[in-house]
Formats: structure tokens, C-alpha cells, sequence
């Protein structure tokens, strides 16, 4: 079965369209980040999952079950981290947990699940004395009563100091370990590479891509080299040599080091140049597009494109 399945989805509010065509499927047990810019569309999604907002058109179904006629069946499997989540001020962190535990019917300590997410210590203080990262550390540990079968986070990452930051990676990765398939957005692209199996990127309401990271790596198909030359003397006529091959994209000398642009089955033939016209490689290194790399090349690609 499929964790979510989108078909076609399609939100216009009046003359916004906030969501342009979705078409996505996350398997079960997948760790899956949902990236895009500002606007892109991905609240619009997670309401539309969690049945707070109807779609124009199109449908979704969640574990198998259509998002609004059998939204409650849906309720009692899945752990949600809403955006703009709010907390009881007047009750305490255990409070929360135990009316989240009897509502799902479940048998969680809660002292235990809010030792995962580290508010332990606060377990009986008022929430609205809580700090916004000890707030969403509290949602969190109410995201995962009941050992969900699927947990939406929206912006997880957001609030949280770098000790949250990984304290959160921790708990996905723990969490996925569990069985859990786990459908996360963010903009902290870093924390997603660490831990998604897959990615999707939405922008103006359009999934432009959805692979694992390496694959998307393959897909885009550039990296940079970095060559250690032993001696510039004639260096220039190497790098016109290297320029012309039709799969670099630019090469910059900077002292004994030449940085190089080009496709990743590109390495020998830029190699074989330099040696071929009298420069002695010292050394190379290749460094791969990071997440945030791909993200920038992926988007600026379509805003040009479109
Ligand atoms: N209730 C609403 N009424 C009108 N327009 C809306 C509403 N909710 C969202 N939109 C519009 O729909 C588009 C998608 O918004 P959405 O919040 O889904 O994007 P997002 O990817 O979650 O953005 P962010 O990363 O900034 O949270 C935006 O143009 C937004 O202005």
C-alpha cells in the first residue's frame, strides 16, 4: 500500500492557483522530504492531507484512504506536526499527553515520549510558559502517541536550536527504523539530504522533481573538479583545450589550483587534457552538488524555463 497517493491535485483560492497538477506517491516507510520556496504550495498539500482545505480537483488518499471521506480512520494512524500549531497555555506537558493518549486510545508513558524529545524536565509546567522550541518539542511528542503509521511534519526544523536540529534528525531516522513512513517539508535542505530516502520539490504548485538525492544528482549531471597543477607555464592553451569540450561548462585557474566545471563522466577527458598539453596534474578532488545546489539549479532552471 501506498502511504500517500496524490492524483491530479489542483487548489485554486480566487485567482491564487496554489496547486497546479500534483501528481506524487510516497511508499510505505519511506523517509520523504517535500522541499520548495516560499509559496511553492506545500501547507497547501499537508492541509489538503490532513483535510483541513479541499482540493479544486483531483484526489489524495492517505494509507489508502480518501483524505476527506475517511478522514477520521485517517486521524487514528498518523502523527501530525502542523505549522502554526498552538498549545494550551493552562495545561501541563503531561496534561497534553494524556489527552492526546486517551483520544488515540493508546497506552504511552508520557514522561517517555517527552524524554525523546527532550522536555521531560518540564512535564509539569503550564505549557504557556513553555519556550517556542519546548512548544514544538511538545507537539512532536503528541505527533508520536500511539507509534503512528505515518507522520507529517511540516517545517519540523523551524524553532529548534542545532541540538533540536539533530535531535529531530535522531527521531526520524529511530522513527522510519520503526516502520514509520515519514513525510516531512522543510527549507533546511541540509537536514533533509541527512535523512530522506526521497525528495520532491514543488514549485508554483508543480512537482518539478522527485528522486532520491543521488539521483537527482545524476539527473542535473554537473560536478566540480579541482585540479592541483604542477606548472602553469602553458597553462592557458590547456584550458582553451578544456573550455571546448562540450561537456565543461567553464574552468578557472586561481594560483596552481583550476577549478573546472563539467558533466560527472567528464573527469578523464579533462584530465587527459591537461596532461596532453604539457600541465602535470598533482592532484584532484571532485565535489559533489549539495541538496541546496540542486535545489537553486532545479528552481532557477523552471523560473527561466516558464
Ligand atoms: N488561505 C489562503 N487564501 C489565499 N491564498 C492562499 C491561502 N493559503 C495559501 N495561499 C496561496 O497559495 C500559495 C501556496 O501557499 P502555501 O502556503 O501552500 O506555500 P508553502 O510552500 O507552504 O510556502 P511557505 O514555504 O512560505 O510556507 C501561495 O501563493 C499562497 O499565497
Amino acid at each position: 500500500m501506498t502511504a500517500i497517493e496524490l492524483d491530479g491535485l489542483r487548489k485554486e483560492y480566487a485567482d491564487v492557483v496554489a496547486l497546479d497538477g500534483v501528481d506524487l506517491t510516497v511508499e510505505e516507510g519511506e523517509v520523504f522530504g517535500f522541499l520548495g520556496p516560499n509559496g511553492a504550495g506545500k501547507s497547501t498539500t499537508i492541509n489538503i492531507l490532513l483535510d483541513f482545505v479541499r482540493p479544486t480537483a483531483g484526489s489524495a488518499t492517505v494509507l489508502g484512504h480518501d483524505v476527506h471521506e475517511e478522514s477520521e480512520a485517517i486521524r487514528e494512524r498518523i502523527g501530525v506536526l502542523p505549522e502554526g500549531y498552538e498549545v494550551y497555555e493552562r495545561l501541563t506537558g503531561r496534561e497534553h499527553m494524556e489527552f492526546v493518549i486517551e483520544s488515540k486510545d493508546a497506552d504511552d508513558d508520557p514522561k517517555e515520549l517527552l524524554e525523546r524529545v527532550g522536555v521531560a524536565d518540564a512535564i509539569d509546567r503550564r505549557a504557556g510558559g513553555y519556550s517556542k522550541g519546548m512548544k514544538q518539542r511538545l507537539v512532536l511528542a503528541m505527533a508520536l502517541v500511539g507509534e503512528p503509521d505515518l507522520l507529517i511534519l511540516d517545517e519540523p526544523t523551524t524553532g529548534l536550536d542545532p541540538n533540536g536540529a539533530r535531535e529531530m534528525r535522531e527521531l526520524i531516522r529511530e522513527e522510519s527504523e520503526r516502520g514509520a513512513t515519514v513525510f516531512f517539508s522543510s527549507h533546511i535542505l541540509s537536514q533533509v539530504e541527512a535523512v530522506c530516502d526521497t525528495v520532491g520539490i514543488l514549485q508554483d504548485g508543480q512537482l518539478i522533481a522527485k528522486d532520491t538525492v543521488e539521483g537527482l544528482r545524476d539527473a542535473q549531471g554537473d560536478m566540480t573538479m579541482v585540479v592541483t597543477v604542477g606548472d602553469t607555464d602553458g597553462i592557458e592553451g590547456a584550458l582553451d583545450e578544456i573550455r571546448s569540450l562540450s561537456s565543461v561548462s567553464g574552468a578557472q585557474l586561481d594560483t596552481d589550483r583550476v577549478t573546472v566545471n563539467c558533466e560527472r563522466d567528464a573527469k578523464m577527458s579533462v584530465l587527459n587534457a591537461f596532461e596532453d598539453n604539457g600541465i602535470p596534474v598533482e592532484d584532484f578532488e571532485t565535489q559533489e552538488a549539495s541538496l541546496e545546489d540542486l535545489f537553486s539549479s532545479y528552481t532557477e532552471q523552471e523560473e527561466v524555463t516558464a
